[in-house]
C-alpha cells in the first residue's frame, strides 16, 4: 500500500484526504470549516460512513489537531494507513516554483515570503503545512502550487502595462491559480475524447467560489482570468473579479475607504454576494427563476464576465476544441452554463439543452452530435492530482 495524505488549507477550511496511490482510492476524506468563527463544522467520510459535530475551531493548528482526532475516533487510524507522504495545496509560487516541491525550512520561507502575492490563500497554505510537519515528522511533505501550470505564460499575457521598473521590482505580474485544476480537466478531458493531449486546445471554467478560466493549447497553459492574485478575472461568490482600479481611487477620495478596506470589500463582500445577498449560485439561479430583479442581475454579470473570457480564448487558441466546466458551479449549474454558452452555434460551440439537464456522475458530455467544439462536464480532483504529483516528487511508486 502506498497512501498519501491530501492538505488543502483555505482561508476559513482544511480539506483532507487520505489516498491509496495504487487504485486511487479515498480511504477517507474530511472538512473542517468556518476557522477562526464561533462555531465551526467538522465532516469526516469514511466509505459509506459520515461523522459530523459542530464546534469552535480557533485556528489552523486547531484544525490539524481535530483532523488527527477524526482518523482516530473515526478511521483509518494513522498506524493502519502509514502515509508515506503528505501533499500540500499552496496557491501562489510566484516564479520560483515551476513544479512540485519537497518542502524544507528554505520552502516554507519561499512560500512565507509570497504571502503578499496571495494574501488570503499562502498564509493559511502555510499553517496547515506547519502544523502537519510538526505531526508527520518523518515523511516527506511535498508543496504543489496552484501558479506552477501558468509558468508557462509568455510574458507578453502575463505583464501588466504597469511601468515596467515599479512591476519586476515588485514581482507584479499574472501568475493565475486553479493550475492543478486546469491540468488535471484538460487532461481528463483528452483522455475522455480519446485525443493526444499535446494536441488539444481546451477552454477549462473552473467555478467554485473561487473561479478562473485557462486556455489550455497542447497541455499548457497560455492564458488565464487570475492575475497577480486570484481576486482577478471572473466574477466570483465574493471577489469582484475585473474591476476599473479607478474605483479604488474613488472610494478611498470620496468615501474614505482605507486600503484594508478596500481589500475586504473586492474579495470578501462583492462578487454573487455583494450583488444579490448570497454568494451561492443555487439560491442565486432560485430567486432569478422567481422573479428577483437583483438576483436575474447578479446573474447577468455573473454570465457577462464568463462569456467574455470564453470569448477571448477562443481566439487566443484560434479556435478551440474543448469545453470543459468543472469547480461546484461548473459541474452543477444547469442555467449557468445554458446562459454562458447562449447563441455561439455561430462559433461551432452548440450546447444541447436535453445533455446539458442530465444529472449523472463523472466526465459526461453536453454538446449536440454536430457541435465543432466538444463540450464537456469534468469533475475536478485537485486531490487526486495534489497526491500524484507528491508521490512523483518523491518518487515513491504507487504501488508496492
Ligand atoms: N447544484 C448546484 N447548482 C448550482 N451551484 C452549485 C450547486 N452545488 C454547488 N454549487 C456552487 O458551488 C459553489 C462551491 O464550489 P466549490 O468548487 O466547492 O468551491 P470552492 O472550492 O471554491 O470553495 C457553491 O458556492 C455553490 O455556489
Ligand atoms: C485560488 C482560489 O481562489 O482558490 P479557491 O477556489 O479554493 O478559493
Ligand atoms: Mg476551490
Amino acid at each position: 500500500m502506498t497512501v498519501v495524505l491530501v492538505v488543502n488549507s483555505g482561508s476559513s477550511s482544511l480539506k483532507y484526504q487520505l489516498i491509496e496511490m495504487s487504485d486511487e482510492r479515498v480511504l477517507a476524506s474530511g472538512l473542517i470549516e468556518r476557522i477562526g468563527e464561533a462555531s465551526g463544522v467538522v465532516t469526516h467520510k469514511r466509505g459509506d460512513e459520515r461523522a459530523e459535530r459542530e464546534l469552535e475551531i480557533g485556528d489552523h493548528d486547531a484544525a490539524f489537531d481535530i483532523m488527527m482526532q477524526n482518523f482516530a475516533e473515526h478511521g483509518p487510524s494513522m498506524d493502519d494507513a502509514k502515509p508515506v507522504v503528505v501533499g500540500h495545496r499552496i496557491v501562489q509560487g510566484g516564479r520560483r516554483f515551476y513544479g512540485p516541491t519537497i518542502i524544507d525550512e528554505k520552502v516554507e520561507m519561499d512560500i512565507e515570503e509570497l504571502i503578499p502575492l496571495a494574501p488570503l490563500h499562502n498564509g493559511p497554505n502555510l499553517a496547515g503545512v506547519r502544523a502537519a510537519r510538526r505531526v508527520f515528522a518523518n515523511i516527506p511533505h511535498v508543496a504543489v502550487f496552484d501558479t506552477a501550470f501558468h509558468t508557462t505564460l509568455s510574458d507578453a499575457a502575463s505583464y501588466y502595462a504597469l511601468n515596467r521598473e515599479v512591476a519586476d521590482k515588485y514581482r507584479v505580474r499574472k501568475y493565475g491559480a486553479h493550475g492543478t485544476s486546469h491540468k488535471y480537466v484538460s487532461e481528463a478531458a483528452a483522455e475522455f475524447l480519446d485525443r493526444p493531449y499535446d494536441e488539444l486546445r481546451t477552454v477549462v471554467l473552473h467555478i467554485g467560489n473561487g473561479a478562473s478560466a485557462c486556455a489550455v493549447d497542447g497541455g499548457k497553459s497560455i492564458d488565464t482570468s487570475m492575475g497577480m492574485t486570484p481576486l482577478e478575472g471572473l466574477v466570483m461568490g465574493t471577489r469582484t473579479g475585473d474591476i476599473d482600479p479607478a474605483v479604488l481611487f474613488h472610494l478611498h477620495r470620496k468615501a474614505g475607504y482605507s486600503v484594508d478596506d478596500l481589500d475586504r470589500l473586492l474579495n470578501k463582500q462583492s462578487g454573487l454576494l455583494g450583488l444579490t445577498g448570497t454568494n451561492d449560485v443555487r439560491d442565486v439561479t432560485a430567486r432569478a427563476a422567481a422573479g428577483d430583479e437583483a438576483a436575474e442581475l447578479g446573474l447577468e454579470i455573473y454570465v457577462h464576465r464568463l462569456r467574455h473570457y470564453i470569448g477571448s480564448y477562443l481566439v487566443a487558441l484560434q479556435g478551440a476544441d474543448v469545453i470543459a466546466w468543472c469547480g461546484g458551479v461548473g459541474e452543477n449549474s444547469v442555467e449557468v452554463r445554458k446562459r454562458a454558452l447562449a447563441g455561439m452555434e455561430w462559433l461551432g460551440v452548440e450546447l444541447d439543452a436535453e445533455r446539458n439537464e442530465a444529472r449523472r456522475d463523472g466526465i459526461r458530455e453536453i454538446s449536440t452530435d454536430s457541435s465543432r467544439v466538444r463540450i464537456l462536464v469534468v469533475p475536478t480532483n485537485e486531490e487526486i492530482e495534489i497526491a500524484r504529483q507528491s508521490l512523483e516528487a518523491t518518487g515513491v511508486p504507487a504501488a508496492q
